[in-house]
């Protein structure tokens, strides 16, 4: 546990609510930073278990944990990157070298990537979809604990979340899934705005 940060104790009364403008503000103006205009520095070892510990307090419906963290770091990075592009090379044989070279990059785009991996257990009482959902609250509580540290991230999946060799090679266990690759550091370059939803579209009154 980093020094000077306190988690709750189990049983221990929380505040019901957390008022803060920073908060909203925060939201209201939250934005995915492309992993290719990441760069370091990254959260150090204390920054990223907390970030890591405010994720996993994702709602979860009966405590199934269905989920689990793979950090990569470091030179960790570059050793996977060659494990993804053995498989991209053995997928598209056409492919020119400059391509592959680029696939075996892609873990060097930001100091810190985790994978957040969705294990859940199919025989529990708690419906799978709703330990799949979980996973998905997992990420974003990371997004937003990246971001309250003052790093830029974004949640990817891209084609090594769904290639069976590579999940193979990030040593996924049968049944789980990659939920996302997050990707933490810092910004080269500000987000602009991008396109919202409509919200006349999207909410609607039940009986009305
Ligand atoms: C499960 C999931 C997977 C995603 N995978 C990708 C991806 O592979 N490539 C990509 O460009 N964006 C991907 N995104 C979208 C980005 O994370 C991000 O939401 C998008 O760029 C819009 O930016 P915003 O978060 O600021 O709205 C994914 C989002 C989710 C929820």
């Amino acid at each position: 546990m980093a020094d000077g940060i306190k988690y709750p104790e189990l049983g221990e009364t929380l505040a019901s609510a957390h008022p803060s403008q920073a908060t909203l503000e925060a939201l209201r103006t939250r934005r995915s930073t492309p992993a290719d205009f990441l760069t370091g520095p990254g959260p150090d070892a204390e920054q990223l278990q907390d970030i890591l510990t405010i994720a996993a307090r994702a709602p979860d419906h009966r405590r199934v944990v269905p989920f689990r963290f793979i950090v990569f770091e470091g030179e960790a990075r570059a050793r996977f990157g060659l494990a993804l592009k053995e498989v991209f090379v053995e997928n598209e044989p056409e492919a020119d070298e400059a391509r592959a070279e680029c696939e075996g990059n892609r873990f060097l785009r930001a100091p810190v990537v985790v994978a957040v991996i969705s294990s859940t257990n199919p025989n529990h009482r708690t419906p799978e979809w709703e330990q799949i959902l979980t996973s998905g609250a997992v990420c974003q509580n990371m997004l937003l604990a990246a971001s309250a540290y003052g790093f830029a991230a974004q949640w990817l999946t891209e084609w090594y979340a769904f290639d069976e060799k590579a999940l193979a090679a990030l040593g996924l266990e049968p049944g789980e899934k990659v939920a996302g690759y997050v990707y933490i550091g810092t910004a080269t370059e500000d987000p602009k705005e991008r396109g919202r939803p409509d919200m006349k579209a999207i909410i609607s009154r039940w009986g009305e």
